[in-house]
């Protein structure tokens, strides 16, 4: 179990480049299966999960080459099989959450997609019913081993249809949209997840040769071709590390810019952290965040009731950030309801907050209400274990700003995310060592 130490009270300045977007990897990563024709990707993140992923597209005997930081080509034109069905298998898929988007591709192109239950964050129930719901309905055969939670779909030939997916799942729509655009005839799929990184994705595919249309919208229409070629695609940065990195400088009370940020991606991150009272200057395609001297103000409602900052599916705010919001509000000066809506076991980390001197009321595992010291207390450093990837990176933005030494355990969890992050923040003053 790896471990930081932190120093905290130092506070940061210069520059930062946020990474290339986790979540879209994973599904991009997944889609170099659906074709027999080489696939250079840019701006890849190097991170576990991504990794990993990589080392199981290997496995599957997908060709990869490294061209650069970042850069690679896949050629998937000759995939082994077998490889589904191995004990190896049965392990390297559960490593990661991104790994269930291995199976419309591979249905789609070779009839048959097998997956044990994926891994990924214990933020609560993580069902999958969306994904095979959505390939039963294209016309394939589903089963399911208890014992060894091992899924697994097949279908000579999928068929397109209509379907309304009973939740906007962010994998659950890639999954789906990978395997209709090589099914016989039209797919319509309404209640489609429709965030920036599944964008890209059907952006991709349409570059391969796919046909989609009402990309960016929650109706999505894909006209099934019989094959797809190569194509070139680049990463947008990673829309969570932003945020994260807007938290930091706000509580650290640094002045901070963040690199090619692609504001036109941003959805409603900006006004999230607007609402905590946080200055964000537009500068180009960089945010630049002054340092906050004199502390946040959380803004209220109109009528002057309590703001709640509340995750939705996209275009809404993305549950990924919302343990990032709630610490920053632990310093602002004001109060704040965060419910995260999606997942029921995100908040629990704020016991570790708690201890360290945060004013904060977990009213239900949903919500918790935040009442700003406006940096009258600091809070105090401590010893902690990182439970998840986002709240792991906000016990390091609580230990950047706290003051004396702290500690946390269990960082493969942020590793999982972060690329080189104590390297990243050192470079921008920060005291963390990696031990
Ligand atoms: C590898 C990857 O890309 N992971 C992301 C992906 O996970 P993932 O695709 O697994 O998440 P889903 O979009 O399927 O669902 C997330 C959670 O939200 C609930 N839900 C979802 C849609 C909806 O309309 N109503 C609803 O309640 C689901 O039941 C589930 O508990 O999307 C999540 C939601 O943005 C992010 O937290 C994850 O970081
Ligand atoms: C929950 C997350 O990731 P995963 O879906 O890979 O667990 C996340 O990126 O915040």
């Amino acid at each position: 179990m790896g471990t930081f130490t932190i120093e905290g009270g130092h506070s940061l300045h210069g520059s930062i480049t946020p990474q290339g977007a986790k979540n879209e990897a994973l599904q991009i990563l997944c889609a170099v299966l659906l074709t027999p024709e080489k696939v250079t990707i840019n701006n890849i993140p190097d991170i576990v999960d991504v990794n990993k992923l990589i080392a199981l597209l290997e496995d599957l005997g997908v060709k990869i080459q490294k061209k650069g930081k970042g850069s690679y080509t896949f050629m998937a034109n000759d995939v082994n099989l077998d490889y589904l069905l191995s004990d190896q298998f049965k392990v390297d898929g559960r490593g990661l959450r991104g790994s269930i988007m291995l199976v419309g591709p591979l249905l789609a192109r070779f009839g048959k997609g097998y997956i044990p239950k994926p891994g990924g964050d214990k933020i609560g129930r993580r069902r999958l019913d969306t994904h095979f719901e959505g390939f039963i309905k294209l016309g394939a055969k589903f089963r399911y081993n208890r014992e060894e939670h091992f899924y697994g779909v097949e279908a000579e030939k999928l068929k397109g249809t209509y379907m309304l997916l009973d939740e906007a799942s962010v994998t659950g729509t890639a999954n789906i949209v990978m395997a209709a655009v090589l099914a016989e005839g039209t797919t319509t799929i309404y209640n489609a997840a429709c965030e920036p990184y599944l964008q890209q994705l059907c952006k991709m595919l349409n570059r391969m040769g796919a046909k989609i249309s009402g990309i960016g919208s929650n109706l999505l229409t894909i006209e099934g071709v019989d094959s797809l070629k190569g194509t070139t695609h680049t990463m947008l940065p990673d829309m969570i590390e932003i945020g994260s990195w807007i938290g930091l400088a706000a509580m650290t009370k640094s002045e901070l810019t963040i690199k090619d940020v692609s504001w036109e991606n941003l959805g409603q991150i900006p006004t999230a952290f607007h609402k905590l009272g946080i200055t964000l200057e537009r500068r180009e395609d960089d945010i630049h965040i002054p340092a906050h001297t004199e502390g946040y103000k959380i803004h209220n409602y109109i009528d002057g009731s309590i703001l709640t900052i509340a995750d939705a599916p996209w275009p809404g705010l993305t549950p990924d950030l919302l343990s990032i919001i709630l610490v920053v509000a632990t310093q602002a000066k004001g109060e704040v309801l965060i419910h995260q809506k999606m997942f029921e076991s995100r908040l629990f980390f704020v016991d570790k907050l708690i201890d360290m001197g945060a004013k904060i009321i977990l009213c239900d595992p949903h919500r918790a209400t935040v009442i700003g010291h406006d940096f009258k207390s600091t809070l105090k450093s401590t010893v902690m274990t990182s439970p998840d990837i986002r709240a792991g990176i906000s016990l390091l933005i609580a230990a950047l700003s706290a003051k004396g030494t702290s500690t946390i355990h269990n960082i493969e969890q942020i590793d999982r995310g972060y690329e080189s992050i104590d390297t990243r923040l050192r470079a921008i003053g920060a005291h963390i060592t990696r031990v």
